[in-house]
Formats: structure tokens, C-alpha cells, sequence
């Protein structure tokens, strides 16, 4: 058994999918003042984007560590591998914070069951290497704007399972990040703050836009409190809790849509024009065959999309770098093709009830042909720059 003399503190965020989750870790990787931070990211799909984007951040650094876990949900076995990477972070002596993020489809309690009374695999308890600091929820303000006014989506089960889900998750929290203030009008601003605030009363609550909050506020603020907090809700037992077979308050399904030739710019343009209102949050990254060496990422949530440049395919280096990442990057000789490198297109897709075979069927005909002509003036992804 290991026995740590000094406890290692846990900040769980939460939220729903696209809410902001990853943009705060990145936030306080960002600030963090000589700490050495453990992650454990939770995402929902098969390939997790989360992992890649922390640790393509210049500010995750060689004494950070993460684990990432995929297929997200909150089935019992899932709950076991949050709880053996959460032990694994604290026991190592190697990290002396640690952020959990969860999928946006876990409701926080269950998570915080986990680090209160979780045993990992192997018989150890959590609460002798860690202990629950902080949970933080992120509401995702423009989201919720489509989702609390009233009349939205009345009729729509979709609707109203995922509104359970983010009522619960804004139940359960110490810290009530109101995100993504920038895209809300004043008016709306108010009067969606006043619901969450009914909603959620006590905990400390900031508006926030790209999760920017001082790491004082969501790290070792002490404001969890097991007993009271689980006891409120009735699950005065966390091991009950910890223990129910909970069916996921929504029923959610992810693919990832994989594919080494690239976009053609136009056709995938009026594609996104007709977005399948299923498709709840989409990650990943892509190309086009009009700017080969671009890195172009996507994340879509809700009706948000940013489609941004964000860097140059390794393809597109000397062939003396090329090799040096080959070095340094020890999966990229998995992912590398003969002919396009690096460059792919693998975009993630979450949501209720999506059509996949229609939407695969509809991006292979988004994929540029043999021999098509280039028409590169009219690329609607041009910089303007
Ligand atoms: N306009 C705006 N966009 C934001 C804000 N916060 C985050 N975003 C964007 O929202 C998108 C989703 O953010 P993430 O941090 O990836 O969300 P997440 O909660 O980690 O998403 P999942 O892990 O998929 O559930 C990204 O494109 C962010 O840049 C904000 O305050 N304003």
C-alpha cells in the first residue's frame, strides 16, 4: 500500500460537450506556477482529441503527465479506469496536482463517487494518495441560450435529455464557470445568469469567456465538501452510488470519420451549409487540397463552429525535420502514409440519433478527385491575410 504524506488535490471539470473543458485545462497549463500538473482526460469517442490538444500545447511540459481515456461513458468499467488513472497520477509522487476531465456526458456526482470512495483494480483506496478538491462546472452560455429560452426544443427529446443532463451537471459543482459570454447579447447574458443561478444557488460562480479564470479560484479552494455535498443529494452512501448501474442520461453514439485524401474546399464548404442538426459537437482536423500544408482544426458545438489554421502538416518540413520528429514523435511512424504523410482528415463526431452512413456518404463526395481542377481563388478557407 502506498501511504503519501501529503495528499495529492483533485479538480474535476465538467460540462457539457463542447462547453469549454479542454480550453480551461489549456488555460491553466497556461498559468500554472511551478507545478507539476497529472491529467486525466475523459473522452467520449474512440480517438480522443482532448489528449492531442494538451499535449500539442507549448505549455504541457516534460514534468506534466496524462492519461487519456476513451469511450468516455460512465459505465462501471469506465469508472474503474477513471479511478486506476486517478491512483496511478497520485501514487507516482510525480505530479502534485491533478485535473480530471470528464466526458460531456457524465454526470459529476458519479465522478466525484469515484475519488471519494473508489478502489482501484488492484483493492487501493483513492483517499489514501488523493483527495477532492474542487469540482468545477462549465455551462456553455450560447448553448444554453438555443436550449433554456423558453419554447426551444419543446417538443424534442433530444432537447430535453440533454437538458437534464446539463441541469444535473450545474447541480453538482463548487465552482460554476457561465462560459462563452462573448457570444451572448447583454440581455441574454442576464437572463440565462438568472437561471443557472436558480438553478444553483450556492456555489462560487464567475462569467467567463475561453475559460479564463484565476487558478486560485478552481484549484485548491477547499470548497468541496463530501459529506455535505453527496449527503444533499441523498447519496448520503457514495459507494451506492459508485456502484449503480446507471444508465447514461443520454444516449449518445460517436464515429470517427477517417480519410488520407483532402477536402475540396467549395463542396466541403456547402456541406457544412447543410450541418446535420443531429451532430452535437464535432472535433478533429482536417486538409484541403487547395492549402496542402495547412493543419486546418475543427470544433464545432452546437450551432458554434470554428474551423481555424492551427499550424503545418509535418509533411511539409525539411526532409532532416521530418526525421527529427520521427524521433521525437514516437507514434508518428503509425499514422504516416507513403504519399500524404502526415496530412488526414480524422474528424470525430458525437450526437443522438446521427445518420452515419448518410454523413460518411455525403463527406466522401466532399473528398477531392483525381485529376479534378484546382480552383484555388475561389477557396471559401483562403486567409484573408
Ligand atoms: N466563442 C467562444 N468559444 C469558446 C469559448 N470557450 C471555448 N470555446 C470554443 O469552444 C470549442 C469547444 O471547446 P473545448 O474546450 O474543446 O470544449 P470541451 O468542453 O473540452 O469539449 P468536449 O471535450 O468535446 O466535451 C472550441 O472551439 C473552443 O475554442 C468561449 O468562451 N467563447
Amino acid at each position: 500500500m502506498v501511504v503519501m504524506s501529503k495528499k495529492i488535490p483533485i479538480t474535476v471539470i465538467s460540462g457539457y460537450l463542447g462547453a469549454g473543458k479542454t480550453t480551461l485545462i489549456l488555460h491553466l497549463l497556461k498559468c500554472k506556477m511551478n507545478k507539476r500538473i497529472g491529467i486525466v482526460v475523459n473522452d467520449l469517442a474512440s480517438v480522443n482529441v482532448d489528449k492531442k490538444a494538451i499535449c500539442n500545447s507549448p505549455y504541457f511540459s516534460e514534468a506534466d503527465r496524462l492519461i487519456p481515456i476513451t469511450d468516455g461513458t460512465i459505465s462501471n468499467k469506465h469508472r474503474q479506469k477513471l479511478i486506476d488513472a486517478v491512483y496511478d497520477l497520485a501514487a507516482s509522487g510525480a505530479v502534485d496536482l491533478i485535473l480530471v476531465e470528464s466526458s460531456g456526458v457524465v454526470q459529476p456526482d458519479i465522478v466525484a463517487a469515484c475519488i471519494v470512495k473508489g478502489r482501484t483494480s488492484t483493492a487501493q483506496e483513492l483517499d489514501k494518495v488523493c483527495y477532492l478538491d474542487t469540482n468545477v462546472t462549465i455551462v456553455d452560455g450560447f448553448r444554453i441560450l438555443q436550449q433554456f429560452l423558453p419554447g426551444q426544443g419543446k417538443y424534442n427529446q433530444n432537447f430535453v435529455e440533454s437538458n437534464q443532463l446539463i441541469v444535473k451537471q450545474i447541480e453538482f459543482c463548487d465552482v460554476l464557470l457561465f462560459n462563452k459570454i462573448d457570444l451572448l447579447t447583454l440581455e441574454q447574458k442576464n437572463y440565462l445568469q438568472e437561471i443557472v443561478r436558480q438553478i444553483q444557488p450556492t456555489a462560487k460562480f464567475y462569467a467567463t469567456k475561453f475559460s479564463q479564470i484565476a487558478v486560485a479560484k478552481v484549484i485548491q479552494t477547499h470548497l468541496f465538501n463530501a459529506q455535505s455535498s453527496l449527503n444533499e443529494r441523498n447519496l448520503s452512501d457514495p459507494l451506492r452510488l459508485l456502484n449503480q448501474n446507471a444508465e447514461p442520461l443520454l444516449k449518445i453514439d460517436s464515429f470517427v470519420y477517417r480519410r488520407r485524401r483532402p477536402f475540396h474546399p467549395q463542396r466541403f464548404n456547402s456541406w457544412l451549409d447543410r450541418w446535420p442538426p443531429e451532430i452535437t459537437r464535432c472535433k478533429g482536423v482536417m486538409w484541403l487540397q487547395t492549402q496542402p500544408s495547412r493543419v486546418f482544426t475543427i470544433s464545432q458545438s452546437g450551432r458554434a463552429m470554428d474551423i481555424i489554421p492551427s499550424g503545418y502538416w509535418i509533411a511539409t518540413l525539411k526532409d532532416w525535420e521530418i526525421k527529427k520528429m520521427f524521433t521525437i514523435r514516437k507514434n508518428l511512424a503509425a499514422i504516416w502514409d507513403k504519399k500524404f504523410g502526415d496530412r488526414m482528415i480524422e474528424l470525430v463526431f458525437i450526437g443522438q440519433y446521427m445518420n452515419k452512413e448518410q454523413i460518411i456518404h455525403d463527406l466522401d463526395k466532399c473528398l477531392f478527385r483525381e485529376n479534378e481542377p484546382l480552383d484555388i481563388l475561389s477557396d471559401p478557407f483562403k486567409l484573408k491575410y
